[in-house]
């Protein structure tokens, strides 16, 4: 019996797994509905190799390195469970009896190495939205060409074999040479402000134009905030917090990743300047004397220094002014807006499948997608990163964590509402920008219509 019908890469499947998955796949549903003993664990195992095969298909030809390392275990674990279905075709009940134990631990074992598998395809199937993606807007393209005749030219996306470009050395910089590029952190060259702090736009003494991100300090939280300092005890809170936390994220991640369509680090800037202030103990001025000042310690200033992005974020464009207009080039046709979607389906791709260990971005949405002067996008902000390092994990299916951050409306539920994290979050977020992207409505518009069609 053929699990599948018409998957046309069996032949590359044997070889990535090392067996025929197929054919495996079939004799151990045969088996378990034969089974004699254990029945509900041989049911059991028989429903996730069904569902293996039923994601199987989605798995590209050429998957990636990593995932083909991982898909090597595959046929291993097949055959491993098929003999443990087949075990509990014959024996007598007092064989079954005395292995009773011996069972109910393989079946564990042998289940959450498929569980494994059930966890990575989605993954590697990520692989195959991109895919899918390009096969859109190659016919988008097509459609292009035949209008314009037979001299115009494949886009460059669909040419490229790879989009890994050498980001550089990211450099420190001194707080002076921050101070020169904005000039002084004027207002004039402040280009948008998100939960982290201020962004100005620079130009560094070499030339280069730059995005300066600035982190809140305590003082501007203070003012923002109305909040009242009683005690040095917030001051701990605020160093320990989670604007700390995303600072070094991003400077730990985004240095790792070299991606045509990932946004580029130019460097860092953490200083400990002591400003001049005037002591609140300051003794009375005396006549002809001037006040005595002390040097007191300043919070550090702490600054991100990126490459610049002229053409602002996705979700301006889309739902912006001038994104209902026909003057952005990003929401001008079908083929820009795949062109768009398979660059940022491309970048998480490649955070997921490239990255050693893979990376969850955590805040995928088109207001993190921003456009250089190319008009090429470019996904930022990985401040809510993660590090996903399997090897590392106990459960592999996903890491329990007690805060979710992200932005409503692209969250993933399993997130959302139990704080289970794994990259499977970014391919949610990825199908609500998909999603936006292809009906010009915002990410909580469609999550509203959802919730409405889910009645
Ligand atoms: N590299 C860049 N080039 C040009 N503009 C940028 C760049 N990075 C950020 N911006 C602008 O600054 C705005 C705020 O940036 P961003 O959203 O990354 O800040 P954040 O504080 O990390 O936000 P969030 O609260 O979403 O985490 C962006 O919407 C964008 O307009």
């Amino acid at each position: 019996m053929a699990v599948w019908a018409g998957l046309g890469q069996v032949a590359t499947m044997a070889k990535l797994v090392g067996a025929d998955v197929g054919g495996l796949i079939s004799v151990i549903m045969q088996a378990a509905l034969t089974a004699r003993q254990n029945r509900k664990e041989c049911e059991q195992l028989a429903r996730r190799v069904l569902m293996i095969a039923q994601l199987l298909p989605h798995v590209p030809e050429d998957p990636a390195e990593a995932a083909q390392q991982q898909l090597a275990g595959l046929g291993d674990t097949l055959r491993d469970a098929h003999e443990l279905v087949v075990s509990c075709q014959g024996r007598s009940a007092a064989y079954q009896f005395v292995m009773a134990a011996r069972q109910a631990e393989r079946f564990r074992e042998v289940q959450s190495r498929i569980d494994f598998y059930l966890i990575l395809f989605p993954l590697i199937s990520h692989i195959g939205i991109t895919r899918r993606l390009e096969r859109i807007y190659s016919i988008l393209v097509q459609d292009d060409s035949t209008r314009a005749g037979p001299s115009s030219q494949l886009p460059r996306l669909l040419q490229e074999s790879t989009e890994v470009v050498p980001h550089g050395i990211q450099l420190e910089f001194t707080f002076g040479e921050i101070m020169a590029a904005t000039n002084n952190f004027s207002l004039d060259t402040v280009i948008g402000e998100g939960g982290f702090g201020k962004v100005y736009r620079g130009r560094l003494h070499d030339g280069r134009e730059v995005a300066v991100k600035r982190m809140k300090t305590l003082q501007s939280r203070i003012l923002e905030e109305s909040i009242f300092l009683h005690s040095g005890t917030f001051l701990q809170d605020f160093h320990s917090s989670d604007l700390l936390e995303e600072f070094r994220t991003e400077l730990d991640i985004l240095p790792r990743l070299q991606h045509k369509h990932i946004i580029r680090l130019i460097g860092s800037c953490v200083t400990t300047v002591s400003k001049e202030s005037v002591s609140a103990t300051t003794p009375k001025k005396k006549k002809g004397l001037l006040t005595r000042r002390r040097k007191e310690p300043e919070e550090p200033e702490r600054l991100i220094i990126y490459e610049y992005m002229h053409n602002g974020t996705l979700f301006d464009h889309l739902h912006l002014d001038h994104g209902s207009s026909s003057s952005s080039p990003v929401t001008l046709s079908w083929k820009k807006r795949v062109e768009v979607l398979l660059a940022v389906s491309r970048a998480i791709e490649h955070l997921h499948c490239h990255a050693n260990p893979p990376i969850i971005h955590g805040d995928t949405k088109s207001a993190n997608i921003l456009f250089d002067a190319n008009w090429v996008p470019h996904v930022s902000d990985f401040g809510s990163s993660v590090a996903w390092d399997m090897a590392s994990k106990e459960d592999y299916l996903w890491m329990q964590v007690s805060r979710v951050v992200g932005t409503i409306g692209y969250l993933a539920p399993e997130y959302m509402a139990h704080g289970r994290l794994s990259p499977r979050i970014d391919v949610y977020s990825l199908g609500v920008v998909i999603l936006e992207v292809l009906t010009g409505k915002m990410a909580r518009e469609i999550f509203g219509d959802l919730l409405i069609l889910d009645k």
